[in-house]
């Protein structure tokens, strides 16, 4: 490992999609890479993305026996071991983060940094005790998770998705507060596993961001499979009886309740950690939520400063991480040649029971904006995968462009729903419009793909189908 420097040719800070950027391509370059805990690669390997799919992919396994039973198979689900499920995921997860670090501490033109960082000027920063200026300085910190403001929160039984999936035991309650992405992923794993879940939510439907039917259909569903406590505020959170934690909340009439349970995963949110930066002190502005301000190009206020991921992007998606890591590098590399941030269509994919996947504008979206548009909504059950499915719950929505049939948006709800998203942000990215995507290719029969196709053929645009 290169020696600690008063002067670098480029600091990282975090080591999440930041760590994608150095490779040989600056093998003339020196390099200071921080990072404040002790494990190493960020949020998505080692407390979200992967581990959470990780352990979906169980739960869906689990949670079978109900849908095999409508289909005439008799499927028994003898027992879900949490604990050897939970050290198969990490004895997985925790080497490859080992040996991201071990491998960052063999390079010769890089330092590790254990440490966490901050601006004591600008393109000059602190990790400790130790101070150093580099030329170009790229933030990539992330976020974390916020907990609201109220009494309890630091009691041992209140996790969160940082904690959560390292617990001892599966335990036999868990309440749940939020109605988001993190709430809605853990509620399909941990009532799966066959613990009772009790899911609080402040707002009247789950997933409000997600397009308006999805949100309604999925809040109903959610409510066949786990207790579903809507419109209420977290009041405080204390110890209960028999070693558990009573959450105690408040309906919009003033009314308290009190759930007790085994443990309580809260999941109100994350935001960006850039105050520890003390990002005034570099010259970097943010906005309001603490999000740093980046132009097209990934550039911050400051100059020679980045930033990519959560930091930055209110998506707090990795694949935009990640894209915007590349962005980062390529402009790093390529000072007289810059190329920008793509973020026309992201899509997200909720791993949850169904699973949700969607990409573009929501109906209400649309509607709010005035923006013209038609819709099509396919049930998976109208398709011959769907019949073979004996589907009733699940379906495609599509918003198109009167004009022209591009689409606008797309939002599935349903088995494999994060795979046939796939050619649909493909259209909306490269401009195909619905029609032709529909009839200039062929379709596998008897595949779910079918679900889409009927559903960009379902579209009112007018003309020949
Ligand atoms: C439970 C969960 C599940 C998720 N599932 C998905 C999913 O399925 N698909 C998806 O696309 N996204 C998912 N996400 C979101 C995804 O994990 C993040 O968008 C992504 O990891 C962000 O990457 P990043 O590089 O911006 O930040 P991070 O990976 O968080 O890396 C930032 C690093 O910077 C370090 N750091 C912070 N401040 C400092 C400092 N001052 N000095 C030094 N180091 C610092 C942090 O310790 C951290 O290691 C999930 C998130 C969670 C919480
Ligand atoms: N599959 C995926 O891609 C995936 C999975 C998990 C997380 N993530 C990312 O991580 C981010 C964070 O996930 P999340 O679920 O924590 O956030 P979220 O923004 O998706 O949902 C937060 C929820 O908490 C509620 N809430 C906020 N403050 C509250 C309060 N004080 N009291 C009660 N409820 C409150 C909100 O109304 C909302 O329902 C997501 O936005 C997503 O970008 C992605």
């Amino acid at each position: 490992m290169l020696g600690p420097r008063d002067h670098y040719d480029l600091a990282i800070i975090g080591s999440g999609s930041g760590n994608t950027i150095v490779d040989e391509a600056f093998a003339d370059r020196t390099v200071a890479l921080v990072e404040r805990n002790p494990v190493f690669g960020g949020t998505c390997l080692n407390v979200g993305c992967i581990p959470t799919k990780m352990f979906v992919l169980p739960a869906d396994l689990a949670a079978s026996p109900a849908t095999a039973a409508r289909l005439g198979v008799d499927l028994r689900r003898e027992g879900v071991d949490f604990g050897e499920i939970r050290d198969r995921i990490f004895g997985r997860i925790d080497p490859i983060s080992a040996g991201g670090k071990q491998w960052r501490q063999q390079a010769d033109n890089l330092t590790l940094f254990d440490g966490e960082a901050r601006f004591v000027g600008p393109k000059r920063l602190r990790v400790g005790d130790q101070e150093f200026g580099a030329d170009e300085i790229v933030l990539a910190t992330g976020s974390s998770p916020v907990l609201p403001d109220v009494p309890g929160m630091d009691l041992p039984g209140v996790h969160t998705s940082d904690t959560v999936m390292r617990i001892p035991d599966l335990p036999g309650s868990v309440v749940i507060i939020g109605g988001g992405f993190v709430a809605a992923e853990f509620a399909h794993i941990f009532s799966a596993f066959g613990a009772k879940v009790t899911q609080i939510s402040r707002s009247d439907a789950l997933l409000r961001a997600e397009d308006i039917t999805i949100s309604r259909r999925f809040t109903e569903l959610t409510a066949e499979r786990v207790t579903l406590r809507l419109n209420q505020e977290i009041v405080a959170c204390e110890e209960g009886a028999d070693g558990r934690t009573a959450v105690i909340t408040r309906d919009a009439d003033g009314v308290d309740y009190t759930y007790q349970a085994d443990i309580v995963l809260v999941a109100t949110g994350r935001a960006p950690n850039s105050a520890q930066l003390d990002p005034a002190a570099g010259g970097v502005n943010v906005d309001d939520a603490g999000y740093v301000i980046v132009d097209d190009y990934q550039r911050t206020t400051a100059e020679g400063v980045y930033a990519l991921g959560d930091v930055c992007s209110p998506w707090q998606l990795k694949h935009v991480a990640n894209a915007e890591a590349r962005v980062v590098k390529h402009n790093l590399l390529h000072p007289d040649d810059l190329i920008k941030s793509d973020h026309r269509f992201i899509p997200h994919a909720i791993f949850t029971d169904p699973q949700i996947a969607s990409v573009g504008l929501t109906e209400q979206d649309a509607v709010g904006g005035g923006v013209p548009h038609v819709i099509a909504i396919q049930d998976y059950g109208a398709v011959a995968y769907g019949w073979a499915l004996e589907d009733t719950d699940h379906l495609v929505k599509l918003i198109a462009d009167p004009d022209g049939g591009q689409l606008l948006g797309c939002h599935i709800m349903g088995p494999q729903a994060s795979t046939l998203i796939q050619p649909l942000v493909q259209a909306m990215t490269f401009g195909l419009p619905a029609r032709e995507m529909a009839r200039g290719q062929y379709w596998i029969h008897p595949a779910l793909t079918e679900v889409v196709e009927n559903a960009l053929l379902a579209l009112p645009l007018g003309g020949d189908r």
